[in-house]
Formats: C-alpha cells, sequence, structure tokens
C-alpha cells in the first residue's frame, strides 16, 4: 500500500471507531476485509489510528472536523506536513481538499475529555498539562526479565540473538526497555522461553516494592492474565501462589503464562483462608495507560466512572478479611485519578482501623512509564 492507501485505510477505521466500535474492532475489521494488506501495511495503519486517537480533539481542530479525514488532514499538519500533497484523489489515495478542512487553533487542546480535565488539574497539580501532553505520544514497550531463568544481561543477549535491541533501566535492572525491533517479540526466543515477559515498567516497580518472604501465601485477587502475580513469582523462594478473579475466563491464558515463568500459580475461585500478601489490582478508568488505548479516554462516560470507584470500595472491603493479622494488602490501579487512589485508600482506613499505610506511591509517564498507582497497606 501507499502512504495515501495507509491514510485512506486509516481514515476508514476511524470513522467506526468516532461511530463507537472500539478501536481494535474496528482494526480487526478492516485488517480481515483487506486481505491485500501485508503486516507492514497492517502495523503502519495501526500507528497511524492509534495516534490520530491519542491527539484526537487537537488534531480535528488542525484538521478542520471530528472525522476520519480530519483526523488525518490534522495530523498531518501537526506533523509539519501539507496534506494537499496526500489528499490527491488520484489511486487509492483520499479525495482532494473542502474549503471547510481548514485548520483552526489547537494550541489550548490538550485532548483530555473536557469532563475529565478538572479531575485530571485537581489529582495532578501542577504537573497536569505537562503530563496531557505527554500522553499524546506513543508509549514504550518494557519488558520483566524473569529471575527464575536468567538475568538481565542473558535477556539482552538473547533479544539481540533475535534482532531486538533492549536496555537495562537503572531504576530496576531487571526492567528492559524495547528500543528496537518490538514486533518481533512475540516470536523471539527469550519470550518464548519465558525469560522475558511484557509488562510496562510502573506495574514492575510496584511490584518489586511488595513485602515477600520464603514461604509465603501470596493472593492476587483480580488477576486477570496474571502480570502481578507472576511479577512476584520470581521474588522469593516458596512461595504459594493463588490467583482469583471474580470472571474466571479473564485468567485463561495464566496457566500457560505461568507454565513458561516455570512459576506455579493456583487458580481459586473463592479464597480459603489468610495470606501474607493480598493483591488489589483493582478494575479502573484506566486512565494511566490512554497512550496504549487511547479510544477508551474518550469512550468514559462519567458514570462509569462512579461505578468503577463504587466498585473498587467493594473489592477492597472484599479483601480486608482475607489478609493475616501481620500481613499486608497491596491496592494497585493503573489510574492516576485522585478518585480512585488515595481518595479510595483513605476511605478504606477510615473504615479499618486494623489497617495503615506502610507507602504509596503513583508514578506518571513524566517519572516511569505509564500511570500507576500503589497503595500498600499492613494489618495489625
Ligand atoms: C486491572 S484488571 C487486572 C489485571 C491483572 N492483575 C494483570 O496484571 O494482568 C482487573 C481485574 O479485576 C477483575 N474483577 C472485577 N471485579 C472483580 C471482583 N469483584 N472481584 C475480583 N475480581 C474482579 C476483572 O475481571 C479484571 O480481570
Amino acid at each position: 500500500m501507499t502512504p495515501a492507501a495507509r491514510i485512506s485505510a486509516a481514515i476508514e477505521v476511524l470513522d467506526q471507531v468516532l461511530a463507537g466500535q472500539p478501536a481494535e474492532q474496528a482494526l480487526l475489521r478492516w485488517s480481515r476485509s483487506s486481505r491485500f494488506a501485508g503486516s507492514g501495511d497492517r502495523a503502519a495503519v495501526r500507528d497511524l489510528v492509534f495516534e490520530a486517537l491519542r491527539c484526537r480533539d487537537s488534531h480535528a481542530a488542525l484538521g478542520g472536523g471530528l472525522t476520519g479525514r480530519g483526523l488525518m488532514i490534522g495530523g498531518l499538519r501537526a506533523a509539519g506536513q501539507d496534506p494537499s500533497q496526500v489528499f490527491t484523489g488520484e489511486g487509492h489515495a483520499p479525495a482532494t481538499l473542502r474549503p471547510e478542512e481548514e485548520p483552526a487553533s489547537a494550541d489550548d487542546i490538550l485532548d483530555i475529555p473536557g469532563w475529565i480535565r478538572p479531575l485530571w488539574d485537581a489529582s495532578l497539580g501542577p504537573a497536569a498539562e505537562a503530563l496531557a501532553r505527554q500522553m499524546r505520544h506513543r508509549a514504550p514497550v518494557w519488558l520483566r526479565v524473569n529471575p527464575v531463568k536468567g538475568d538481565a544481561a542473558a535477556a539482552i543477549q538473547a533479544l539481540a540473538g533475535d534482532g531486538i535491541e533492549a536496555e537495562s533501566d537503572v531504576r530496576l535492572p531487571t526492567a528492559l526497555r524495547v528500543t528496537a525491533n518490538e514486533r518481533r517479540l512475540s516470536q523471539s526466543r527469550a519470550y518464548a522461553e519465558g525469560l522475558v515477559e511484557l509488562q510496562d515498567l510502573s506495574p514492575q516497580l510496584a511490584c518489586a516494592a511488595l513485602p515477600v518472604s520464603p514461604g509465603d501465601r501470596v493472593l492476587d485477587f483480580c488477576a486477570g492474565g496474571g502480570g502481578k502475580i507472576l511479577a512476584v513469582a520470581g521474588r522469593a523462594p516458596g512461595l504459594a501462589l493463588s490467583a482469583h478473579d471474580a470472571d474466571m475466563s479473564r485468567m485463561r491464558d495464566l496457566p500457560q503464562r505461568a507454565q513458561r515463568a516455570g512459576a506455579r500459580v493456583d487458580l481459586v475461585g473463592k479464597p480459603k483462608g489468610r495470606f501474607d500478601l493480598v493483591i488489589a489490582d483493582v478494575p479502573c478508568s484506566g486512565s494511566g495507560t490512554w497512550r496504549r488505548t487511547p479510544d477508551s479516554k474518550w469512550r468514559l462516560r462519567p458514570e462509569a466512572l462512579e461505578d468503577i470507584v463504587a466498585l473498587q470500595a467493594r473489592i477492597l472491603r472484599e479483601v480486608a478479611p482475607l489478609v493475616k493479622p501481620g500481613g499486608h494488602l497491596a491496592y494497585m490501579t493503573c489510574s492516576i485519578l485522585d478518585s480512585e487512589n488515595g481518595r479510595q485508600v483513605d476511605r478504606f482506613l477510615a473504615e479499618n482501623s486494623a489497617f495503615h499505610q506502610v507507602s504509596h506511591h503513583r508514578w506518571t509517564p513524566l517519572d516511569a512509564s505509564d500511570g500507576f498507582f500503589l497503595s500498600l497497606m499492613a494489618r495489625e
């Protein structure tokens, strides 16, 4: 496909997304109906769509309207390119520019939905604007080295054997930032053999901060694909690891991932007994990961956020009795909004005097990678 044909395809996909379809679904649909498109074309169209969604409102202003065409025209203008060079109407290129597709100023548009902006500003204070601007860029790819299988140097070498370049992070040597050829990862030897696992830096830093001692009973109460429990697995010998999720089907990949990682994780329908460490990586707005899932930023509604906050509070109430006296509760979200983080924890602590907060930290793309929150609490 020519660059102009890829833009035409992105316009088609974006129009579906703007009509309400999730981006992944719209891309899959386009892929299935475009057998002529090679893997390079698919990746390029995907990049165009995600870039447009990260910068939706500012690109719409620059491109003359909130349509697939407007977003692509605005994107070219934002990159300092002349859209009339691409919108030629020739071959598979999009039709020539219309008079109404003139640029408007996008200087004050930060690409945060209007109703979220007050919450965003109140949560992030002086960093709010810089963070909103940072959220318009693509997120880096991070890997976690599995200490059971090898160290960072061995992982970097194995990845290089498959042409993938990665470098270790000073804050956490077992976190590797991929600097070239990330698309080869799923086929790489290091990944297939469980030497590395995909995981953003911020949750890796959070999991590295969890207290685990040999032989501890650890429960991941909202385990999903198991990212957090697997990050804890190699931290100490003899851990008894349990994973639970209200929707057991969310854990379907966990046994295979655990096997690849050389870890044993029991999937439990109803957790029994008490645990030294309970991880509650609760459902959240995902506001810390909007660079990766930019369409969810525009889909979130105030009522849905209220429901999410209420669910988080219910989960905290449910897990509290599962923590042993002397044990720890790790509350985590991939949100950067206070209502889901500090305020949620404050409410829980006010109602549960047996718990106190040992530490808390919020990571953002300005200091780590994705936005992520950890509150570590101890039970008397
Ligand atoms: C943020 S995701 C977890 C991601 C996962 N920990 C990981 O690292 O891949 C939240 C999970 O909580 C689960 N969940 C939702 N409501 C729940 C509840 N009441 N009790 C337990 N799990 C719940 C969801 O099914 C979802 O898999």
